[in-house]
């Protein structure tokens, strides 16, 4: 069954990894399966029997409130222009085999568990099996709703490199290693990757419980190379609910590709038929910047020094010489060197990325000072016409730069939707 789906504007397979409609209550992991639910071979079926006895539904992608499900099927892989979640789990991993079908049954496996995780449910017993082996699901999650968990996979550079998995004809073009812009400080430790996985839901330990689940699955096949917890988004996709607050205390994500704009998302952010990788057509680009903020410093700097240093006031988020935060903003009447209008595509060459970053604390530094950031995510048709000549222009003159680093950094091919139950993440790219 195809349906409409609202929040994301895209067509979305509802094959029954979806969950209830409005106004009913989402599926529990526990009251769906019971505590003697199926196991990670009954994937498929599990998910598609849970969802059938709910009576399926997608409309649901912006209804947090009921912990509802997000459809895992469809034209293009959710998480993307689907409604922002509050909370983000996002892994970054290094493949330790070697073996092209060990690589593809780990992604077959992870498909299947990403589509029970999904849809609310464990991607195993917890009290069958033998008690001398560990239990399949970790169960942390066991009675915790849906949540709006989606779960998004990304290819990473390496995994095209000669000699690896045969897919050195592969690469995209458009997946880029990115440059070293001017003011990166990258640790190593904490950028690049082979694959990634970005969970965000509405539950922490929703997000957190679906990433333990793909790397205990990965083991021996794949180990995670970083990781970054994150909340509070700092961007939606949804521009009728109320814009969020980074941690510098401004509305951040006022203009941003809304995920009901089929048009924009076309011509920015989903990888068309034409654009040189066949295998990647309804898929797109994400890179990944944790950025550290240097929030004492940003602290005892004015008002009206901060305000010249977005472009926009504090309280509303209006542009300079606007009053409404919707106002189209008139870039001319800002500082030349302020944050919106070195970004805006006016200033470059009309390059149009969609933001779905998150707020990261870490704890403190060691010295005093907090942990704390963006960590940036931003999905694009093109890395080379989207984050890189917006970041060019930002690293070599936004004011904004005095008060924050770059200091991690990630790119990664995103493949398209999963389709139906006999689909998995990346099949378009083993064919
Ligand atoms: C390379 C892209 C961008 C990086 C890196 C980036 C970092 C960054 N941004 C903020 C806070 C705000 N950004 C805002 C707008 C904005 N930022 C980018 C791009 C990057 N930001 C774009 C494309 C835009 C939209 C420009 C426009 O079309 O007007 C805003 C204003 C509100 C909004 O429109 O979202 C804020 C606030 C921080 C704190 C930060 C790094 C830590
Ligand atoms: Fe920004």
């Amino acid at each position: 069954m195809t349906e409409s789906n609202a929040a994301s504007g895209q067509p979305q397979q509802d094959d029954g990894a979806s969950a209830a409609a409005p106004g009913t209550a989402a599926p529990s992991r526990r009251a769906v399966l019971g505590w003697g639910g199926a196991g990670l071979a009954l994937g498929a079926a599990a998910a598609g029997g849970a969802a059938a006895a709910l009576g399926g539904g997608s409309d649901l992608v912006s209804a947090s409130a009921a912990g509802a499900a997000v459809p895992f099927h469809g034209e293009h892989q959710a998480g993307i222009a689907s409604a922002v979640q509050d909370r983000l789990h996002f892994a970054a991993f290094d493949v330790r085999t070697k073996d092209r079908a060990e690589l593809v049954e780990l992604l077959k496996e992870w498909t299947a568990a990403a589509r029970l995780m999904t849809a609310g449910l464990p991607v195993g017993d917890v009290h069958e099996g033998l008690p001398e082996a560990p239990p399949t699901d970790t169960g942390e999650a066991l009675g915790l709703k849906a949540s709006r968990l989606t779960l998004t996979v990304g290819f990473g550079p390496g995994l095209f490199a000669k000699d690896r998995f045969g897919l050195e004809d592969r690469r995209p073009a458009a997946l880029v290693d990115l440059e070293l812009f001017p003011g990166d400080n990258l640790d190593p430790a904490r950028s690049g990757g082979d694959l990634c996985v970005q969970a965000c839901a509405d539950d922490p330990q929703v997000a957190v419980h679906a990433i333990r689940q793909l790397a205990r699955i990965g083991f021996g096949r794949v180990a995670v190379r970083w990781s970054q917890l994150g909340f509070g988004k700092t961007s939606s996709t949804t521009p009728d609910e109320q814009t969020p607050r980074n941690m510098m205390g401004f509305k951040d994500g006022t203009r941003n590709i809304s995920g009901t704009d089929k048009a924009a998302l076309d011509k920015h952010v989903w990888v068309g038929a034409g654009d040189g990788s066949d295998w990647l057509t309804g898929g797109s680009y994400l890179v990944a910047r944790r950025i550290r903020m240097n929030i004492e410093t940003w602290d005892r700097t004015s008002l009206r020094e901060q305000e010249d240093i977005f472009g926009r006031d504090k309280g509303e988020g209006a542009a300079v010489g606007k009053s409404k935060e919707r106002d189209e903003p008139f870039l001319k009447a800002m500082k030349p060197q302020a944050h919106v209008r070195l970004a805006h595509p006016d200033s470059n060459n009309g390059a149009t990325i969609l933001r779905r970053g998150y707020s990261f604390t870490d704890g403190t530094d060691g010295l005093g000072r907090l942990d704390a950031g963006l960590f940036f995510l931003a999905y694009q048709r093109d890395v080379r016409t989207g984050f890189v000549p917006v970041q060019r222009n930002l690293a070599k003159s936004d004011v904004l730069n005095e008060y924050i680093q770059h200091v991690g950094s990630a790119v990664f091919a995103v493949p398209p939707g999963v389709r139906d139950k006999d689909d998995w993440w990346g099949r378009a790219l083993f064919a």
